[in-house]
């Protein structure tokens, strides 16, 4: 209750603040949408862009509107492109511009393969600040993801050695110790009969075997919920370009930090007992071990002077999570084309009996001679199908005023002003790049006959990059095919996989089974999480 004049010329006051501020905002928007949509239809003009109808008010948040009504509203955005292209054929030059400020900043969807290696590969553009902002709230923005020139580098050239193949093939019977753990839960799964979501299992596969390489821990998530691994997950849910409206609201921060608490209480105690004298290592390097070699190699010197506990958290943070998402994902796609390609689980059950031998010999088998791990090539191929038609994430850079994309057909296109998205999904499906592109073929990866249209070759060779190219292509690919090539290898011989999606569960072109925004996740997922049942093996 108001009680005095002082306590109203306080309200006046806050009121006043609070106008004030609003008019600045009001204001503040208008001089940049101004801004954008100038510089969006210069651009246009000076250079010849074709652009979509653009409005000045709404920039191309109709169009998009209108794209996006005739598809699953959980429809991941990698499935926009691919929509523009159906929606304004006329218009699709390799590339569409694309203004949906203020909800992201406006931004090239670059759908020629050749054009993205532009900016990946021929020159390695900055990432987008975009992405820095998306996980300021995990990692402060300081880890090997966002990271630029040196600081960067100093990262990956520290962590590099943990994904040599040498490294890897030592840690194999880790691997196979979470295989056989993800095996005994699809065997659960048998007794039940019920429906299982498959993205479930497969995340915490890729979680414990990404414990292992980061933390050098047994996390035994694929057995019991572990603690900071609730946190993290709960923290992912706090990330998100585009999703600004979490950033007002103060609970995101308590929450956040909370999260961080619990992480950081069981990360801490990690990084203390490897820095230890008396530390019992791995056989393998791990992400920790190769930090604490490097801070004893440079003790002295500029950046080993700064805390350690600041620095490497937030690269653990990131590791984990650019571990086991995507690998969970990518397996859990597989395992639904097994499901409803019979063929394919047979051609791969028949390259399991020729290479790795018994079922039951099988762990032995690849812990006694790692070697077997990589000569699977039908497998690799269903890996890759499953990563071709459903890619988890890909890169968005920055533009700049000197850089200019060059089509096909040699015209020029500036990205000023602009971030820069690999159409992944889209170049990685369509017919003109692939044949038969919409079809789950992982034959087309061990065709070598040039003449067979399926035929993968150098022609080809920017059109596959679910893990990117370039100097800021993907850390950890080997182990992640590594990680699936041995996932698949445990489990197919043993179990049948019905495919269980709702017969009236939406679809996208065509099947229930797309990549999917779902709530509280980051990368695209699998719709429903893969539905599937699981029984023992008949024939
Ligand atoms: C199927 C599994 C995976 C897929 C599809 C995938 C995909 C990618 C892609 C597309 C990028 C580039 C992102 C960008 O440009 O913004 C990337 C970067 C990265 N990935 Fe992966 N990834 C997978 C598994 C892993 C694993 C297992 C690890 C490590 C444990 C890992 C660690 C990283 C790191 C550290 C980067 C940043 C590299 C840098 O900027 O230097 N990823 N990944």
């Amino acid at each position: 209750m108001i009680s005095s004049l002082s306590d109203l010329s306080v309200l006046h006051l806050l009121l006043h603040s609070a106008l004030t501020a609003a008019g600045l905002s009001l204001a503040y928007f208008f001089v940049r949408l101004y801004q954008v949509r100038t510089h969006v239809r210069k651009l246009s003009r000076k250079y010849d862009v074709k652009l979509m109808p653009h409005s000045f008010f709404w920039g191309h948040l109709q169009v998009l509107g209108e794209c996006m009504a005739d598809i699953p509203p959980d429809v991941y955005g990698s499935y926009l492109p691919g929509q523009l292209v159906k929606r304004f054929p006329e218009l699709n030059e390799g590339l569409y511009y694309i203004d949906s400020w203020p909800f992201q900043d406006p931004m090239i969807a670059v759908l020629e393969p050749d054009m993205v290696a532009q900016f990946t590969v021929e020159t390695s553009m900055p990432k987008a600040p975009g992405v820095a902002d998306e996980f300021r709230p995990l990692t402060g923005a300081t880890d090997i993801l966002c990271l630029e020139g040196q600081e960067w580098k100093r990262w990956r050239t520290m962590f590099n050695p943990a994904f040599s193949l040498r490294n890897l093939s030592a840690m194999i019977p880790k691997i196979v110790k979470e295989g056989l753990a993800l095996r005994d839960v699809l065997m659960n799964a048998t007794a039940s009969g019920d429906v299982f979501e498959m993205e479930h299992a497969t995340s915490r596969f890729g979680m414990d075997v990404v414990g292992h390489i980061v933390l050098g821990h047994d996390l035994g998530t694929q057995k019991t919920p572990h603690p900071t691994m609730v946190a993290l997950r709960r923290q992912i849910g706090l990330l998100g370009y585009g999703f600004w409206l979490k950033h007002y609201n103060p609970m995101t921060y308590i929450r956040g930090w909370q999260n961080h608490a619990m992480m950081d209480a069981e990360f801490i105690p990690m990084i203390k007992r490897y820095f230890s004298p008396l530390a019992e290592k791995e056989s393998f390097k791990t992400i920790i071990s190769l930090a604490q070699n490097w801070y004893t190699e440079n003790a002295g010197k500029k950046d080993a002077d700064k805390n350690v506990f600041r620095d490497l958290l937030p690269q653990l943070k990131i590791l984990m999570i650019a571990g086991y998402e995507t690998t969970g994902i990518a397996l859990a796609f597989a395992y639904h084309h097994l499901a409803i390609n019979p063929k394919v689980l047979e051609a791969l059950r028949k390259e399991h009996d020729e290479v790795l031998g018994p079922v039951d010999q099988v762990a032995d088998a690849m812990i006694a001679n790692p070697s077997l791990v990589n000569q699977l090539p039908y497998t690799t191929g269903v890996i890759k199908e499953s990563l071709r038609m459903h890619p988890p994430v890909s890169t968005i850079r920055d533009g700049s005023r000197t850089k200019f994309l060059v089509n096909g057909q040699g015209k020029k296109f500036p990205t000023e002003g602009f971030r820069l998205l690999s159409s992944t999904y889209d170049f990685q499906t369509t017919e003109t790049v692939w044949h038969r592109g919409k079809e789950f073929l992982p034959e087309r990866w061990v065709v070598r006959d040039e003449r067979n249209p399926l035929y993968h070759g150098p022609h080809t060779k920017n059109s596959f990059r679910p893990f990117e190219m370039g100097p800021r292509a993907c850390l950890g690919q080997e182990l992640a095919m590594m990680d699936m090539r041995i996932a698949l290898a445990l489990t197919t011989r043993e179990f049948d996989f019905t495919d269980a999606y709702p017969a009236d569960a939406p679809k996208m072109d065509g099947s229930p089974c797309y990549n999917a925004q779902l709530d509280g996740e980051l990368t695209a997922h699998c719709s429903l999480r893969c539905p599937v049942k699981i029984s023992l093996r008949t024939a």
